[in-house]
């Protein structure tokens, strides 16, 4: 990895052409940074749309913090094994790398977004055909957004060869256009059918699930379902992030986009957030509606923080990540009790943890020993994966998988996809799923999961 200070794109572009070694690898990731004016994410997105350049949107709505890329400057995938894989990939991509970024800030430079499918094992069919079981896109231009600060990043991968003052030239224009926002109109788009796929077998299933807690061959299995759309044209993804931003506070809102097919959603989970050594993860699992009222509301959240069966459901996921992290990390604080988490459509229990990573240890060695968590799997691991594998009847792809982005100051922060939706063009799929326990009632999952597409069944104009 180099740094270089000060230096204009073209003569950073010229001195990573100039260093290429023609007997070794002749190509380099070269990465320039640049402080800008105020720049409205979403705004950024629809102007990328209109270059037809693939788009990745992420958004963390508590700390007002935004990462929107443009195209793809390197791709990191990965079938089997991937942690280990893409790890070396992002490491190898790296070290080559010529770096200008002299903000250091979370979220800029050589930034890597994507993520990866929720079971590897389990046979894919054609829905999910867009998205690789682990992909990150290092994107070409990325606008970052932190603190009321923007940033614009370009990165470019140079060749032997490559002319600098024309290479130069090419992408600030390209900048520029993005930077300028979109004129476009965005498009309405309406539903014009509405399937659920499979509510009985999936009820059924629920009940399977029960009876093999209940003879001890678990303890949770947490089973998700699917619910197709058709519209009268092709959704609008800009137009979907802007309602999705308007509506879903506490919530990562997301967008990640190949070619007609997009993967968006506004999440609650947070899997792992790490700044340097400090880490961050979340137990998220139990669930109630809103209330109508505030004293409705309250009522809620008071029955849901004393409700056993939800206290398990959540307790396995605690457990499980004190565990998950008891090797890896050192300075582990997790509160004794839950306490609410209020989303517009629901709430849930919700435990933060907070640690201290371990020298030697990177955001990929946390999220493979996470994922799952027994919000999204159950426990024990194995014995549910199995129970899912065989009974859901349902494809998840990248759907409850951990998704997010990093950088190459140690900084990243991944969450887990749920109230998410594959759009594909004029369609769409939305997916919710429930924990399930000894003493879980197959109806009242049931209506769990209605109330858990209703972030994604709104913004998409149900
Ligand atoms: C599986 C989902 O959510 C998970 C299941 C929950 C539950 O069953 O109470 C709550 C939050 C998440 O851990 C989903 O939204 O699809
Ligand atoms: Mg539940």
């Amino acid at each position: 990895m180099i740094g270089i200070k000060d230096k204009t794109t073209k003569e950073l572009l010229q001195h990573a052409i100039q260093s290429l070694d023609p007997n070794k690898n002749n190509s380099r990731l070269v990465s320039i940074t640049k402080e800008i004016t105020d720049t409205n994410p979403l705004q950024f997105f629809e102007a990328a749309k209109d270059t037809g350049k693939n788009r990745v949107f992420w958004a963390s709505t508590e700390d007002e913090f935004f990462l929107v890329g443009a195209g793809s400057a390197v791709e990191i995938t990965a079938e089997d094994n991937r942690f280990e894989l893409m790890e070396k990939q992002w490491d190898r991509m790296l070290k080559e790398a010529v770096i200008h970024n002299p903000y250091k800030v979370p979220g800029t430079g050589v930034l890597a977004l994507g993520g990866m499918a929720f079971d590897p094992v389990k046979k894919r069919t054609g829905l999910w055909e867009s998205f690789r079981p682990g992909h990150f896109t290092i994107p070409e231009y990325i606008l970052t957004k932190q603190q009321g600060k923007c940033y614009l990043t370009i990165n470019v991968y140079v060749q032997e060869g490559d002319h600098p003052v024309q290479l130069s030239r090419q992408v600030q224009e390209m900048g520029g256009t993005l930077l300028a926002g979109s004129k476009r109109p965005t498009q309405d788009f309406y539903v014009t059918a509405r399937e659920e796929i499979g509510p009985e077998e999936w009820k059924e299933a629920v009940r399977r699930a029960t009876e093999e807690i209940q003879q001890g061959k678990a303890e949770k299995i947490v089973l998700a379902r699917e619910l197709r759309l058709k519209f009268d044209r092709k959704a609008d993804i800009g137009k979907i992030m802007k309602r999705l931003m308007d509506t879903q506070s506490n919530s990562y809102i997301f967008s990640f986009e190949k070619g007609d097919d997009c993967f968006v959603g506004a999440t609650p989970e947070r899997l792992v957030r790490l700044e340097e050594n400090r880490l961050l993860s979340t137990c998220l699992a139990g669930t109630a509606p809103r209330g109508r009222t505030s004293e409705e509301d309250e009522r809620f959240g008071r029955e849901l923080l004393n409700d056993e069966k939800n206290r398990q459901e959540h307790d396995f996921v605690v457990s499980m990540i004190r565990n998950a992290l008891a090797y890896r990390c050192t300075d582990i604080s997790i509160p004794e009790e839950p306490v609410l988490y209020p989303l517009k459509n629901l709430q849930h229990l919700y435990t933060p943890v907070v640690a201290r990573l371990k020298e030697g240890y990177s955001i990929f060695d946390i999220i493979e020993q996470l994922h799952p968590t027994p919000a999204l799997g159950g426990t024990p691991r194995k014995k549910s994966l199995d129970f899912i594998r065989k009974h859901e009847y349902l494809d998840r792809g990248w759907y409850g998988a951990p998704i997010g982005w990093l950088d190459s100051n140690n900084n990243g922060e991944f969450a887990v996809a749920i109230r998410s939706s594959l759009i594909r063009g004029k369609e769409a799929s939305l997916f919710a799923g429930c924990g399930v326990v000894a003493d879980s009632d197959p109806k009242e999952e049931y209506q769990e999961t209605n109330i858990k597409f209703l972030p994604m069944l709104t913004v998409l104009g149900e």
